[in-house]
């Protein structure tokens, strides 16, 4: 029987918020059918309006709040929410740690697996920390503007304090807008794939406090570029390397192929753990240092790796974790699909005066099974994939490669449990708490780390 929805569009209905979405929405049900509602949190009665009714499902806006959730604060700013800049700055912080623990128990339970999950650990000042800006760049009312998306769309909300960048990076991209200003740089029309300049990359060395600034252009060509590298060098002395990277294509990746030193090095060095590192442009390095020198640290010590063991980094970026682990361990392998971080990787290794390592590009897939049939016996094997997870043919090469340890760094709750279930069938078992780290405070993202034994 077709089922018609209980509620109405633009209607105001009063609702008790019994539940929060792992995408942060509140969510209230009326007659058993489901509605998602932006900022509003779990124990609350909110007035709300009927934004869109789809057919399992509504989404609603909040109109008045009528009782409070003793986990609320107030909000710095309804354009991070706007946005998704920070969808749970309305949650107290350490509501927001148990959010995400409770997430990946659910996560769990929702596959029948029965696993303990510590309280996440999370940051003293949790804003102001990410070493990354990925800043769109577009025109609104004839001017040039830096800021962010509003949710499920492209229209760009001018932003110049981002609120959990290191402030830094936030006055660089305001300098940095100035100057493309200046020199009249035409911003990105993705509605006829026209115009020059697509987005500003930040990086910045939370150690070190090198910057790297990565100008994303559609055109091979950067007017008055000279000028313009002059101009933010003079301005912001802690660059000390300047890219321009070229994306020609209509397309939502961010960066293209092809990238161009305009100034200085094409990397910049940060540290981590006492370990120097080189990052170029296009490499994956994690966003959050302080949290990230905790997850390594803990990661290191789930390996439990003696002088004798072989360790695989699968997914091993500009081998952070790789180098932390050749301190303890015989050896250690790592494999990476983007060859600048592999490059990176290598570099690293020797910088850092460390041999143990050997680094090879390409897909973890493809190397972990070729690792398998040449013989390779590791001891650990560290997993730490982008958010779709592992694929099922690498968990059979873990597999079959018999470590005594598998430890699963995780971006993502919900892959992580389908893939320890892959493992479950195979033999591997979770037998200790799994582990949150907070890298993302104020978003909904979850890290984790969890330890399979056989
Ligand atoms: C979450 S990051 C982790 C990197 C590193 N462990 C770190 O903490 O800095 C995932 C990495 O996997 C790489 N990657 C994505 N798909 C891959 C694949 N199929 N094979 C190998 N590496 C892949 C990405 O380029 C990225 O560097």
């Amino acid at each position: 029987m077709k089922r018609t929805a209980p509620v109405l569009k633009n209607e105001t209905y009063d609702v008790d918020i019994t539940d929060l979405t792992y995408q942060g929405m509140g969510v209230a049900k009326i007659d058993d059918f489901p509605i998602f509602i932006e900022d509003a949190l779990p124990t609350e009665n909110v007035t709300m309006k009927v934004i869109k009714v789809k057919k399992n499902f509504a989404f609603g806006k909040v109109i008045k709040i009528n009782q409070k959730s003793a986990d609320r604060v107030e909000l710095v700013d309804k354009a991070y929410t706007q946005t998704g800049i920070a969808p749970l700055q309305h949650l107290k912080y350490d509501a927001q740690l148990e959010f995400k623990r409770h997430q990946i128990e659910e996560d769990f339970n929702k596959l029948k697996i029965d696993v303990q999950v510590d309280p996440t650990i999370g940051m003293d000042k949790p804003y102001e920390y990410r070493n990354k800006a990925q800043i769109p760049v577009r025109l609104i009312n004839g001017k040039l503007q830096t800021g962010f998306y509003r949710k499920h769309s492209h229209d760009l909300v001018p932003i110049e304090d981002f609120y959990i960048q290191d402030p830094e990076i936030d006055k660089a991209i305001v300098v940095v807008r100035d100057i493309l200003r200046k020199y009249r740089i035409k911003p990105y029309d993705e509605r006829v794939n026209g115009g020059v300049i697509r987005n500003v990359m930040v990086r910045r060395g939370h150690y070190s406090h090198e910057m790297m600034i990565v100008l994303i252009t559609r055109t091979e060509k950067l007017p008055s570029n000279k000028e313009i590298v002059t101009d933010i060098t003079k301005a912001l002395p802690e660059v000390k390397s300047i890219v321009q990277n070229v994306n020609p294509k209509k397309t939502n990746a961010l960066m293209g192929k092809e990238n161009k030193v305009l100034a200085g090095q094409s990397t910049i060095e940060d540290t981590l753990l006492g370990l120097k590192f080189e990052i170029s442009a296009n490499s994956f390095y994690q966003v959050n240092p302080v949290q990230t020198e905790k997850l390594y640290d803990l990661a290191t010590k789930k390996a439990d790796l003696t002088a004798d063991d072989t360790v695989i980094d699968a997914y091993c970026g500009i081998g952070t974790i790789s180098l932390s682990m050749a301190r303890v361990a015989k050896k250690v392998y790592g494999v990476e699909i983007v060859p600048e971080a592999v490059e990176d990787a290598k570099k690293n290794a020797k910088i850092n005066d460390i041999d143990n390592v050997e680094f090879v590009a390409g897909y973890a897939e493809d190397q972990m099974a070729k690792w398998q049939e040449d013989g390779l016996k590791p001891d650990v094997i560290v997993v730490d994939p982008p958010r779709k997870g592992l694929d099922g043919t690498l968990i059979e090469s873990v597999v079959k490669m018999q470590p005594k340890r598998v430890v699963y760094v995780s971006c993502n709750p919900a892959t992580l449990a389908r893939d320890v279930k892959l493992f479950n069938e195979q033999g591997y078992q979770v037998n200790q708490p799994i582990q949150p780290v907070d890298q993302f405070p104020q978003t909904v993202h979850i890290e984790s780390i969890t330890v399979l034994t056989r």
